[in-house]
């Protein structure tokens, strides 16, 4: 199984690289999805708070790559040959995959903080930040938890600078070429 893992600072395009993906029979495994289910596990309501504290507990449990070394099932159990994590944020994450899947490959995907604030706009999600502050102490709290030194792990970067047409290209190619290889 080869395993492509994605990084990237907030609305940078980790999404829309799933959902590319995706479209092509590609499983995607989302870390917070793992996090749901943990918090369903210990019987908690799913709210933001007790997503946390899910969170922090497993971190405090078994140290910074908790979630990473959870994930690990949900990837197996996809049988496919190549399979997405989503929603990595640290280097002990990229740590336990690069150990335990022998083809793990890291992809960054940048794009500068006025291309990110200037999608969010449009995004619309609840959880979207409405102000440049708001993003900045996104980015903050993210670059806290070792987003930053998780990127500088990176096999490959994508830059998803220009419009979504490149950027499908660019992840295609890239999805294809890790298909073909061995
Ligand atoms: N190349 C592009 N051209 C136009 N819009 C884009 C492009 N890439 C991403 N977007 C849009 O920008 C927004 C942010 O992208 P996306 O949701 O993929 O980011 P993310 O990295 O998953 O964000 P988060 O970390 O907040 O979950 C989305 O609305 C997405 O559709």
């Amino acid at each position: 199984m080869k395993v492509i893992g994605i990084v990237g600072m907030p609305a940078s395009g980790k999404g829309e690289f799933s959902k590319i993906a995706e479209a092509r029979g590609i499983p995607v495994v989302v870390m917070g999805d793992v996090i749901r289910a943990a918090v369903v596990e210990a019987g908690l309501e799913m709210t933001d708070a007790n997503m946390g504290k899910v969170s922090s507990d497993l971190r405090a449990e078994h140290g910074m790559g908790a979630i990473a070394l959870k994930s690990i099932p949900f990837v197996e159990e996809q049988d496919a040959p190549v399979v997405i994590i989503d929603g990595i944020r640290g280097s002990a994450e990229v740590e336990i995959f690069r150990e335990h899947f022998p083809t793990f490959l890291l992809v960054a995907v940048t794009a500068s903080f006025e291309t990110r604030f200037g999608r969010l706009k449009n995004r619309g999600r609840a959880d979207d930040v409405d102000s440049a502050e708001a993003l900045r102490a996104r980015d903050e709290r993210e670059l806290g938890w070792g987003l930053g030194e998780a990127m500088t792990m990176a096999d490959v970067e994508i830059a998803n600078e220009g419009g979504m047409e490149e950027y499908a290209a660019k992840v295609a190619r890239l999805i294809g070429a890790m298909e073909g290889c061995r």
